[in-house]
C-alpha cells in the first residue's frame, strides 16, 4: 500500500531526516471482528465492558488496530528475517547490479550490538541533543551534516561549534558510532546475499529522540506511514538501532509495518537492530510516545555510490 502524500514538512538544513511526508488518506487498521465475537455479550455491559476494553487498548498499544508483534521487547533474538515480495519502488531508480534488492524483507536481530554498545551510543546522542532540542516531540542529531533540532529548526552544530565540537564528541565516540555502523551494514548485507561492500552509507543517518511533548510543527510529525525510499529517495536499505526500552523507558513509540489485515509491530530495545528494504514493501510508521522518552538512530544505505556519505569525523 503506498502511502499518498501532502504538505511535504520542509526538510532542515542539511539533513532530510525531517522530510517525512503526511500521507492524505492513511488506511485506519481496526481490530479484526473475530476479536470482538470472542466476547460474550454480558461482558460488554457495565464494569466487564469496561475492563474488556482497557484490555483490548492495552494489548493493540492504545493506538491503532496492530495485530502481530514481529519482535516482543523481552525477547532476544538471534535473528529473524521475513522475506516479503519487492516492490516497483526500485524500477524507477537506477538499479546496481548486486546490490539494488531483488530480495526484499524485513528482519530484526538482538545479535548484532550489545547492549552495552547501544548504552554508550545512547549517551553519545543524549550529549548532542543535549544543546539543543525541538519544542515538540521530536529531536534529531546528524553527526554527519551536523544537524540538531532547536526549538522550531536546526542549526548546524559544526559550524556552531566550531574547533570546540572536540570538547563535545571524543574520537572515541566517534569510533563506536563507524563500528557499529559497519556491523550492521554487514548484517543487512548478509541477510539480502549482498556485498557489504557495495552499500553506501546515505543521509539522512541521524540519532532521534522522541518524547510525549505535543508537536509543534511539521517536523515533529513523526508518526505519519511513509515508505523511505519514496520519502528519502536515496534510501535501498533502512535500519534502526534502537537505544532504549518498550515499556520500561517509554509507552507506545512501537515500530509497526503496515499491511493489509495484519501490521507487524517491532517493540524496541536498547541493542535491537532492525532493518528492511525502503520500497513501499515497507510501509510503516511509528506509535506516539505516551510517556517518557524514545532514542533511535537510523542507518540508511544506498547503492548508488554518488549517494554515500562519510562517516563522522574531525577535520
Ligand atoms: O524510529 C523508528 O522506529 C522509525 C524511524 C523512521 O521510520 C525513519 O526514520 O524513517
Ligand atoms: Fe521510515
Amino acid at each position: 500500500m503506498a502511502p499518498q502524500r501532502r504538505g511535504a514538512p520542509k526538510a532542515h538544513e542539511g539533513s532530510g531526516a525531517a522530510e517525512r511526508r503526511r500521507p492524505s488518506s492513511m488506511k485506519s487498521v481496526r481490530a479484526p471482528r473475530e476479536v470482538w465475537r470472542k466476547w460474550p455479550r454480558a461482558t460488554v455491559l457495565g464494569a466487564c465492558a469496561t475492563l474488556a476494553a482497557l484490555l483490548l487498548w492495552g494489548s493493540l498499544g492504545g493506538d491503532d488496530g496492530v495485530t502481530e508483534v514481529l519482535a516482543h521487547r523481552s525477547e532476544v533474538l538471534p535473528g529473524r528475517f521475513i522475506e516479503v515480495p519487492c516492490s516497483e519502488d526500485y524500477d524507477n531508480h537506477r538499479r546496481f547490479e548486486g546490490c539494488s534488492p531483488t530480495k526484499c524483507g524485513r528482519g530484526v536481530t538482538d545479535a548484532v550490538i550489545t547492549r552495552d554498545e547501544a548504552l554508550r551510543i545512547r549517551s553519545i546522542a543524549e550529549k548532542g541533543l543535549s544543546l539543543g532540542g525541538s519544542d515538540g516531540g521530536a529531536s534529531i542529531l546528524d553527526l554527519h551534516s551536523g544537524a540538531l533540532s532547536v526549538g522550531k529548526h536546526f542549526v548546524n552544530l559544526y559550524r556552531y561549534f566550531g574547533d570546540k565540537i572536540e570538547n563535545i564528541f571524543s574520537e572515541e565516540d566517534f569510533q563506536l558510532y563507524r563500528d557499529v555502523r559497519q556491523k550492521v551494514q554487514l548484517a543487512i548485507a548478509q541477510a539480502f546475499g549482498i556485498s557489504a561492500s557495495l552499500l553506501y552509507l546515505t543521509k539522512p543517518t541521524f540519532f532521534s529522540r522522541i518524547n510525549s511533548t505535543e508537536a509543534r510543527t511539521a517536523h515533529d510529525e513523526y508518526w505519519h506511514a511513509h515508505v523511505d525510499k519514496v520519502t528519502y529517495g536515496s534510501f535501498d536499505y533502512t535500519s534502526l538501532l534502537y537505544l532504549s526500552d518498550y515499556l520500561d523507558d517509554f509507552g507506545g513509540g512501537r515500530f509497526v509495518f503496515m499491511e493489509e489485515g495484519a501490521n507487524k509491530t517491532v517493540e524496541p530495545r536498547a541493542g535491537r537492530v532492525s532493518f528492511f528494504t525502503s520500497g513501499s514493501e515497507n510501509l510503516h510508521r511509528v506509535e506516539k510516545v505516551h510517556w517518557g522518552t524514545r532514542y533511535a538512530v537510523t542507518i540508511a544505505f544506498s547503492c548508488n555510490p554518488d549517494h554515500g556519505i562519510a562517516d563522522p569525523a574531525f577535520t
